[in-house]
């Protein structure tokens, strides 16, 4: 068992070491975001692949063949195709909120296990699809995967992880959601050379599901949900187990305090309702909103298909994703070392800056070649130019919008607000994930290259938005928030100066 060593909180030592279960538990959430990131990715390629489109969408392979050399543009409009990426993301908003109950009522372990279960299913019905109905039952299950595993590995792995990498691992959980539509991109590549491979990209997400499955089963239950449920002395235990040392009574009493402290939150929504809790409130709506609104997931869904519109060829176009998908893969591990180092404004900021040129870029760049009839494609020396202003684009949204989008509106909120601002974090997130995925086919077709600036004008406003009103909130820990909403120039007249005294007179006490 490597590491060791202890944190403080509040004033008091938590001892820890990174035990054998603390490793599982890593491998669990692994696989949980591993998951969700290969279904993000794994459509694009796959609706990209001519004998899949010729069995499921011969309606839109026959207009691809009629279109060719004229409207690029509007080449995969169909909304049946769209349905198939989109259908996942409006599955997974609904499961979410089945998965806070069933969390809270059976505990995180059987969350985690119907979610790999649905992944499972999901994969399987796709692998073996012989109909257009078997594919989008499938993504629905895989969608109600995604809503469980989203809903529950995040609380279990902040739960299970000793406090000292807990923000690791919450950058951690996007990290392998980035490795996840890497794998997909790859094999993707690789399937796209055989006759069926299609079956194989859709149906090999069943290895990481049994994977999830089975390592669930192996797993404890974390010490807070078996406190939240009533057993103490099995929670006390637990938690000696999982930290590998029998001195865990501070750890242990912080943990019935905060459980007695949620358990008289009668109305997390009414909470977060209230005047005082107004930037938890923006912030949890906002960001998701805006990490959708920047216009990834045209290149995370739709890579290969975007870069065969625009005439990279089959093969060269599943390679772009990958590579795209390797750029998103490295810039979320630099945000990893930097978000500590230098906060999250100047992610935000700069991210928001290097989106928007790019963008730009990206837009004139297509509206020179295609024009407003979409008519043109692109020479090998103009194709590696858009591309390496695509990968900068992606850089950009990866060291900032992408982890920043799941951090900061976790640590902003205190425990009276954090169930419902998670919820519509998560909820927003899948709302705009889904819209996103179900109109850009037809938003090209129509915006052109116009789409680009669309999302550019978007990037504009959230960095804006970042720039007056989100403070830093590095090092900030969450009982001391209100002191730093005080101090800001807009967000002061919403917070009460007596919830200011209670903070400042917290964290001087707190040793
Ligand atoms: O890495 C890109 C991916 O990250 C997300 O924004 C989730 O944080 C997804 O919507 C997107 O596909």
């Amino acid at each position: 068992m490597a590491g060791g060593g202890f944190v403080e909180s509040n004033g008091r030592h938590y001892e820890g070491k990174v035990t054998a279960f603390v490793l599982i538990t890593c491998f669990v959430a692994a696989m949980g975001g591993l998951l969700f990131g290969y279904d993000l990715g794994i459509t694009g390629g796959v609706t990209s692949m001519e004998p899949f489109l010729i069995k499921f969408f011969p309606v839109v392979y026959q207009q691809m063949l009629d279109d060719s050399g004229t409207n690029q543009y509007c080449k995969f409009d169909n909304q049946l195709l769209t349905l198939f990426t989109s259908s996942l993301y409006l599955a997974a908003l609904i499961a979410s909120f089945f998965a806070a109950t069933t969390s809270r009522w059976f505990g995180r372990k059987p969350s985690m296990f119907v979610g790999g279960l649905f992944f499972l299913i999901g994969s399987l019905l796709n692998g073996f699809a012989i109909n257009v109905e078997m594919l989008i039952i499938g993504r629905i299950f895989l969608g109600f995967g995604v809503g469980y595993c989203n809903q529950s590995v995040p609380i279990y792995l902040s739960e299970m992880a000793p406090a000292k990498i807990r923000g690791a691992l919450n950058i951690g959980f996007q990290m392998m959601i980035t490795i996840g539509i890497l794998g997909a991109n790859l094999i993707n590549y690789w399937t796209s050379k055989h006759k069926n491979g299609w079956r194989i990209s859709l149906g090999i997400g069943a290895a990481p599901a049994v994977l999830l499955c089975v390592g669930t089963l192996c797993l404890e239950e974390t010490p807070n949900s078996l406190i939240e449920r009533g057993q103490h002395v099995k929670a006390k235990t637990m938690l000696q187990k999982i930290r590998g040392t029998k001195d865990v009574d501070d750890e242990y009493q912080d943990l019935v305090d905060a459980s007695e402290a949620a358990s008289k939150v009668e109305n997390a929504w009414s909470n977060i309702a209230q005047r005082k809790y107004r930037p938890q409130l923006t912030f949890c709506t906002f960001i998701p909103f805006f990490q959708q609104l920047t216009g990834i997931n045209v290149i995370m869904f739709y890579a290969p298909v975007l870069f065969t519109i625009l005439g990279f060829g089959n093969d060269a176009s599943l390679m772009s994703a990958v590579i795209t998908g390797g750029v998103n893969v490295v810039a979320t591990l630099v945000s990893v070392f930097c978000v500590d180092r230098f906060g999250r404004r100047i992610l935000f900021l700069e991210g928001g800056v290097q989106m928007l040129i790019s963008q730009i870029v990206v837009g004139v760049m297509i509206g020179l070649k295609f024009g407003l009839n979409g008519e043109g494609s692109f020479k090998k020396g103009e194709a590696d130019l858009l591309l390496v202003f695509i990968c900068l684009y992606v850089a950009a949204f990866a060291w900032s919008w992408g982890p920043l989008g799941w951090l900061v509106p976790s640590e902003i909120c205190s425990l009276e607000v954090r169930p419902a601002g998670q919820a519509i974090n998560v909820a927003v997130n899948m709302l705009f994930t889904f819209l996103i995925a179900q109109v850009f086919l037809t938003m090209l077709c129509h915006l052109k290259f116009g789409l680009f600036f669309f999302f550019g004008a978007w990037v504009l406003v959230m960095t804006i938005f970042i720039a007056f009103l989100l403070p830093e909130t590095k090092n900030v820990p969450v009982e001391e928030m209100s002191l730093v909403w005080k101090s800001h120039w807009f967000w002061n007249k919403y917070i009460p100066d007596d919830v200011v005294g209670a903070s400042a007179y917290h964290s001087k006490s707190a040793p």
